[in-house]
């Protein structure tokens, strides 16, 4: 330690680790090598192995940067406690960005804890990132001002259940989508209101607009454009969301509705989500994928809606069976009982795959690239459904 002290003289002023042993967070010096890259070098070169025995014992960093660092190390928990409930995907790459700079240099340490395993956790990743930037510009104090601003919640799953009562058929969600991951660019002359007018005259009951830009090229501003052009069909957020911060900004931009993937939250964290959402007046869409998240999200309490994902979103594989098997048995009367509005999402292209998810006992369904890729998508709606549902 002495020797590392005279290396590097801005190690005086930082945390120090004591020789307590902390098994659960075992990699946290790296995440502090992105802010203090010269003193986390040295660190990594002369502990090299010690995995486990560092914990920050006296703060003579600014509070804000010991905030950080028990911010992660919460992540780090979160982690586990998902991993406990069979969600794969890590919130954070558990040891710390690739990335890390020393002096003028910057260098890539690719390791298993930083590399995403999938596309999924890759979004996630960087998700995070993206979330706490902005959370930096608007703080919730001003999230709250602008909620009061915005125009009024609408009432999602009635519209749903409106729809489905009035044409015999699933309500849709149409979805306002450009590009996907594992599809690309949908369609290149992208108007978003117009679409979303397309889709309300075709007979839409709702909308999901996709807000991330970086995987889906998609925008808040896109979701603020359709509700500001006075289009009626409640509005679902399509995003990645990670943290209650972004209920509060969906709604600030006029979303009725948001999307909780089952996939990536923990129970708790979707329980205090709808609780959130309740409080704002969304409605929250549960998806899930498979027994083990619709056996957790059922055993939620207060969930009216869930969303069956015929797309595993960390392999892309497609199987509209997916929506039939999780529907078998002891579920749906379950869902019965509860009275919780199914819908199912992806790959659904012709009306026998809407009889067939319908059969199944969705009360209805999400659908982007079908109807998005057709010149005119209202049109593309009676296709979908083999006649005319507006
Ligand atoms: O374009 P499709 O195959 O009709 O799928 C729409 C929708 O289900 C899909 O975009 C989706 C469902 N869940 C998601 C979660 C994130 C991003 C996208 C999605």
């Amino acid at each position: 330690m002495e020797a590392l002290a005279s290396l590097n003289p801005p190690f005086q002023s930082l945390p120090y680790f004591s020789s307590t042993p902390r098994t659960s967070f075992p990699t946290s010096r790296v995440y502090i090598s992105n802010r203090n890259p010269f003193f986390t070098f040295s660190v990594r070169a002369q502990m090299g192995s010690t995995e486990g025995s560092a914990s920050i014992t006296s703060y003579t960093e600014p509070v804000e940067e010991v905030l950080k660092i028990k911010e992660w190390e919460v992540g780090m928990f979160q982690n586990e406690v998902a991993a406990s409930q069979g969600i794969r995907i890590r919130r954070r790459p558990p040891t710390g960005p690739p990335l890390h700079y020393v002096g003028p240099f910057e260098f890539r340490l690719q390791n298993d804890g930083n590399t995403p395993r999938n596309i999924l956790e890759e979004i996630v990743w960087n998700k995070d990132v993206e979330v706490a930037k902005l959370k930096e510009r608007k703080p919730l104090i001003a999230l709250k001002r602008a909620i009061d601003n915005a125009p009024p919640a609408r009432d999602f799953i009635g519209a749903l259940k409106a729809a489905n009562e009035r044409t015999g058929l699933p309500g849709l969600i149409a979805e306002v989508k450009k590009a996907s991951p594992s599809r690309g660019i949908l369609r290149e002359d992208f108007n978003p209101v117009e679409i979303a007018q397309a889709y309300q005259k075709g007979g839409a009951a709702c909308l999901s607009v996709l807000t991330d830009e970086k995987y889906f090229k998609g925008s808040f501003e896109n979701l603020e454009l359709i509700r500001n052009a006075g289009v009626k069909c409640p509005l679902l957020c399509k995003e990645f969301i990670i943290d209650a911060w972004q209920l509060y900004y969906a709604r600030s931009k006029g979303s009725d509705a948001v999307l909780l993937i089952a996939a990536v939250l923990p129970d708790l964290d979707i329980k205090y989500m709808v609780k959130i959402c309740k409080l704002l007046g969304l409605s929250a869409l549960v998806e899930v994928h498979d027994e083990r998240e619709f056996d957790r999200v059922l055993g939620i309490e207060g969930i009216e809606l869930i969303g069956i994902n015929n797309r595993n979103l960390e392999t892309f594989e497609l199987d509209i069976s997916i929506t039939k098997k999780l529907l078998e048995g002891e579920r749906r009367k379950i869902i019965q009982e509860k009275n919780i509005t199914i819908v199912g999402e992806s790959g659904l292209f012709t009306p026998s795959d809407i009889a067939y998810v319908q059969e199944a006992g969705v009360k209805a369904v999400l659908v982007g690239e079908s109807i998005v890729k057709q010149s005119d998508p209202g049109k593309g709606i009676s296709n979908l459904f083999g006649k005319d549902v507006s």
